[in-house]
């Protein structure tokens, strides 16, 4: 049966070939060296690791599993919260049909703070790579479960190009063997499983004691409150990448504080 990261990755690859056809990558490929430097997204989650939890904080209007997440949804204002509650990094949902994600939601957030920012997409082809550039985008994610090892690394090669970081992101131990081929050792382990949307931290913590030294890992998905950070930073991970938890929020800036530092 096919699962819904099937459903996500067929609906994108007819979506990526629509966008090809209307743009080819010369010219998304020129737009995109257009754009001043990316803002280093790996190395700022890096200098806030340093000295506390250094965290992702995502913009994501909806979800498949939880449907509409935010009713007065506002990229900009969002954005501004999480810098101002201490977030190191951006992730900003872009798919359409499965998260009511857009383009335009990480160029407002973006223009409106000083952190870099993620695409948060199904990576399918090179061409998104340089898309993602075009829209000033610092940084992409590879999903390990829904390519195969040619695409990965063509896609990897194409961000390196481009200057961009690569969130690469795993699900269990064969995902992390194989994303161990690529050059990135920014390492994500997600919680929740894409295919039928259970959530375990410990998905984290187990495969945190497989990890190569050098390896930067981030805790995805699930996550709500300091003592599931503070849990996780005893298994040494320091990043993190929470979304629903902070976009239901009245008080934003402070809930990210509150997630962070605690009280
Ligand atoms: O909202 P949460 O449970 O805090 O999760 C955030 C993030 O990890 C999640 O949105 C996510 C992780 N990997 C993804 C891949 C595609 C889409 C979304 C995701």
């Amino acid at each position: 049966m096919a699962t819904v990261l099937d459903r996500i990755i067929a609906a994108t690859r007819e979506e990526v070939a629509r966008r090809q056809a209307a743009t080819p990558l010369s010219a998304i490929d020129a737009t995109a060296r257009l754009q001043p430097p990316p803002r280093g997204f790996a190395a700022a989650l890096t200098r806030k690791a340093a000295d506390g939890h250094a965290l992702i904080a995502e913009i994501k209007k909806a979800s498949p599993s939880k449907g509409l997440i935010r009713e007065d949804f506002d990229p900009p204002a969002h954005a501004r919260a999480y810098e101002a509650g201490g977030a190191a990094c951006l992730s900003v949902l872009t798919d359409k049909p499965f998260f009511q994600g857009d383009e335009a939601y990480l160029v407002a957030a973006r223009e409106a703070c000083s952190l870099p920012a993620i695409r948060k997409d199904f990576m399918v082809d090179p061409w998104q790579v340089a898309e993602a550039r075009a829209i000033g985008a610092d940084a992409i994610l590879i999903i390990v479960a829904a390519l195969d090892d040619g695409a990965m690394a063509e896609i990897e090669a194409a961000a390196i190009d481009h200057a961009m970081d690569v969130l690469v992101e795993v699900h269990d131990d064969a995902e992390l063997d194989r994303a161990l081929r690529l050059h990135s050792r920014l390492i994500g382990v997600n919680n929740r499983d894409l295919r039928d949307f259970t959530v375990d931290l410990g998905r984290t913590e187990a495969l945190a004691q497989r990890m190569p030294e050098g390896t930067e890992i981030v805790a995805e998905s699930g996550l709500s409150t300091k003592a599931d950070l503070d849990r996780l930073a005893q298994a040494g991970i320091h990043r993190f990448l929470v979304g629903e938890t902070l976009m239901r929020q009245a008080d934003v800036a402070e809930a990210t504080r509150r997630l962070l530092i605690g009280a």
